[in-house]
């Protein structure tokens, strides 16, 4: 009987060690690539990651490895989970390697100067990889501790999403296919920023009205975007749209929500997202979809107002006033003008 190959995982954070996991209950071999030597022995010593998910056991088929060549050469099937302020860093220094690979990228964030989704960045890096994204209401430790969770994956390449389902779903995992992985992919950068205001919200003891209305009224304002960018309103009904939004905006285990709920309660953004100590990449993506709004002229009140807390120095009771005072607007705008029906 020929062995299968291992399956590679590219980070050695939450999200990384979670879907690890996941594939090692499936039965499936895992090499778990991470920076950190330190990081790697003690999994390898005491089945635990010693910073992230703790108390999580680590399954016998994960296996933590800090050669990266080797890592890629040892898979066909490669799941990005890197910040998005390394991926491009990472991946590019192997490029010559990546040729004929799936990559999967589960990092949700938008390249600074480039505004580029990670799924573009590696088919920059490496044109000759196929690729696709997975997105969903997903929070690292509910997966790692089996509640029951599904996600989206996406991509042009049928196989590929056939392939993915195949290693992940399982007991507790459901996986979608899409075609979609612009709108998949944007809705999963997107909504840290709104998970953001909604953690500050809370903090703050706004009432159940005010947190349905951030939720709703987030769904619409990033789907108008979505709809300037020529992506599809639809995706944004599916898990990893609306799906992803609600459980961001709404759990406490969040990182986004947590930097959020720490803003509300007096700290600065510099020590809120010190006091997290994981990435939280709604910060770096309100910075480049504020710019981008702006520049496309498109409505994103919720971004700017945000935007004009952490960088512009105005203050939270400013923004609520300049918000409920705006002119009246139709609810479902954003459907109406994107010419889907
Ligand atoms: N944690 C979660 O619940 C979920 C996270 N994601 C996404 O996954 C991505 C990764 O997030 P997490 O694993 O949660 O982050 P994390 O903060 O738990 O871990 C980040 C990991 O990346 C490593 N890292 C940072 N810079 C690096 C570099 N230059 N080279 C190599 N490794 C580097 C860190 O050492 C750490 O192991 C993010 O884009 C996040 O939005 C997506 C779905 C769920
Ligand atoms: O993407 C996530 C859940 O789907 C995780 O969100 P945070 O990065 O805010 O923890």
């Amino acid at each position: 009987m020929t062995q299968e190959q291992p399956i590679a995982v590219l980070g050695g954070g939450s999200f990384g060690t979670a879907v690890a996991n996941l594939l090692a209950e499936n039965g499936h071999s895992v090499r778990q690539w991470m920076r950190d030597p330190q990081q790697a022995e003690a999994i390898r010593l005491n089945r635990e990651n010693p910073r992230y998910l703790k108390g999580i056991k680590i399954l016998p088929g994960v296996t933590a490895v800090t050669d990266l060549p080797a890592t890629i050469a040892g898979s066909s099937l490669i799941f990005v989970a890197l910040p998005s302020s390394a991926l491009r860093s990472v991946l590019a220094r192997h490029a010559d390697q990546l040729t004929g690979k799936m990559l999967v990228s589960l990092t949700k964030g938008i390249e600074a100067q480039s505004f580029k989704l990670m799924s573009e960045i590696l088919e920059e890096v490496a044109p000759g990889a196929r690729i696709g994204v997975l997105s969903g209401p997903n929070l690292a430790r509910e997966i790692a501790e089996h509640a029951l969770t599904a996600t989206v994956v996406a991509s042009a390449d049928e196989a590929l999403c056939e392939r993915v389902q195949a290693v992940l779903h399982g007991r507790t995992f459901r996986v979608y296919a899409s075609s979609d992985r612009f709108g998949v992919e944007l809705g999963g950068a997107l909504k840290n920023v709104y998970a953001i205001i909604a953690g500050m919200a809370v903090a703050l003891g706004m009432g159940e009205n005010t947190k349905s209305m951030l939720i709703t009224r987030a769904l619409a304002e990033m789907t108008r975007f979505a709809v300037s960018q020529g992506a599809n309103p639809m995706t944004f009904l599916g898990l990893a749209g609306v799906g992803d939004l609600i459980v961001t905006c709404s759990s406490p285990k969040s990182r986004n929500y947590q930097v959020g709920f720490a803003l509300g309660e007096g700290l600065s953004l510099e020590d809120a997202v010190s006091r997290l100590g994981e990435v939280a990449e709604g910060v770096n993506t309100l910075k480049v979809l504020k710019a981008k709004a702006q520049e496309l002229q498109v409505y994103m009140p919720l971004v700017a107002g945000l935007h004009a807390i952490l960088f512009e120095g105005r203050t939270l009771n400013q923004v609520i006033e300049l918000l409920m005072r705006a002119e009246p607007k139709t609810d479902v705008d954003f459907i109406s003008t994107s010419g889907f029906n």
